[in-house]
């Protein structure tokens, strides 16, 4: 069975060039001028294989199974555009932030769209630049039809990448938006200077907070504990390869931060933010992440937002 990626961005075409080595991809993109260089310049130093065909044309997408690696803000704009042309597939999101306008993760703006498509995510703790050049890695293929899971699990694993797979959809898909926002806030605190004990504490806190609001949206808490939540918890938080910790950085230390970069944990924390108070949710870390992406909290009064909080229990 072949496979077509959607979205030419650093995911996208990490992800066709690994699986590019199992058999043919198409990997579509709304540029492919690079192409030409065999090269994609947000994927520097990953040559391009003969077995991945780069296409601007929609109609080139043929493939039964295709993968959507687009930002998450892009993707309902891009479904509502496109989405009946890509029904009746098996359809594998891999972006990892809720939408700012319906407050739904990807799965579900592509069930939407696609109604009788199959849908999946792929998700977990996996840099672009890692899977591109076959470093060892492990995702979570998560989708609610247990056989269809299998199918994908077989399909989408390759020599360097191997994919667990669970049918809890909503935990694999929160686990891996919301740790951007915590992400930020691991970073804002190096950033600041509060030093690796600060990061400790939001890390903790922060996948309690994440548990807190996937379990209340019908998430398995196991779900949480594995690759698609913490694991991609510790990654993000701990490397500066994440762009998230990155833009962390930059406003703990009042920095600039590379316009147009894509930064999923920014919006997903406003996002989070609206459905948590809507849920009665406790979300101090992931309010304050919102606060700051928007500058109605500044980062010097960050610290009294979190220490000065009622004391409670564990
Ligand atoms: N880069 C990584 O290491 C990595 C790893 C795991 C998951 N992801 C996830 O993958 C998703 C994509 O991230 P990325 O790193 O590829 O981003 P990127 O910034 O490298 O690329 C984004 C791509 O999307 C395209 N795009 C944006 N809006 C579009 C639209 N409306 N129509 C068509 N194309 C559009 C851009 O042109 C660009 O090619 C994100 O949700 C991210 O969290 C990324
Ligand atoms: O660069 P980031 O912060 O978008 O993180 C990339 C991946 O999600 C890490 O698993």
């Amino acid at each position: 069975m072949s496979v077509a990626v959607i979205g030419s961005g650093a995911f996208g075409t990490a992800l066709a060039v690994s699986l590019a080595a199992k058999g043919p991809v198409t990997l579509w993109g709304r540029e492919t001028g690079w192409a030409a260089a065999g090269e994609n310049p947000r994927l520097p130093g990953v040559p391009l294989p003969a077995s991945l065909i780069v296409t601007k044309e929609l109609k080139d997408i043929t493939a039964p199974t295709v993968l959507l690696a687009l930002p998450a803000q892009s993707l309902g704009g891009f479904l509502t555009d496109h989405g009946a042309r890509l029904d009746r597939r098996n359809l594998v999101s891999c972006a990892k932030g809720i939408d700012l306008t319906t407050l739904t993760g990807p799965s579900a703006l592509i069930a939407s769209a696609c109604p009788h498509a199959t849908v999946a995510v792929l998700t977990g703790p996996s840099f672009a630049a890692d899977i591109a050049r076959g470093l060892p890695t492990a995702l979570t293929l998560a989708c609610a039809d247990a056989a269809a899971a299998e199918i994908l699990q077989r399909q989408l694993s390759t020599a360097s990448l191997r994919l667990y797979r669970t049918t809890d959809v909503t935990g694999a898909e929160l686990g891996g938006a919301l740790k951007n926002v915590i992400a930020i806030a691991a970073g804002a605190a190096i950033g600041a200077g509060y030093g690796d004990s600060a990061r400790a504490s939001i890390v903790t806190r922060g996948f309690a907070e994440m548990t807190r609001l996937a379990v209340t949206l019908g998430a398995r808490p196991e779900t949480l504990g594995g690759l698609s939540g913490l694991g991609d918890l510790v990654l993000t938080c701990t490397s500066e390869q994440s762009r998230n910790f990155r833009y962390g950085l930059a406003l703990g230390a009042g920095s600039e931060f590379a316009p147009g970069t894509t930064v999923e944990g920014a919006a997903t924390a406003r996002a989070v933010s609206r459905l948590a108070e809507g849920l009665g949710i406790e979300m101090p870390i992931s309010n304050l992440v919102a606060g700051l992406a928007q500058g109605s909290i500044v980062m010097e009064h960050a610290l009294d937002f979190l220490l000065k909080r009622p004391l409670k229990e564990e």
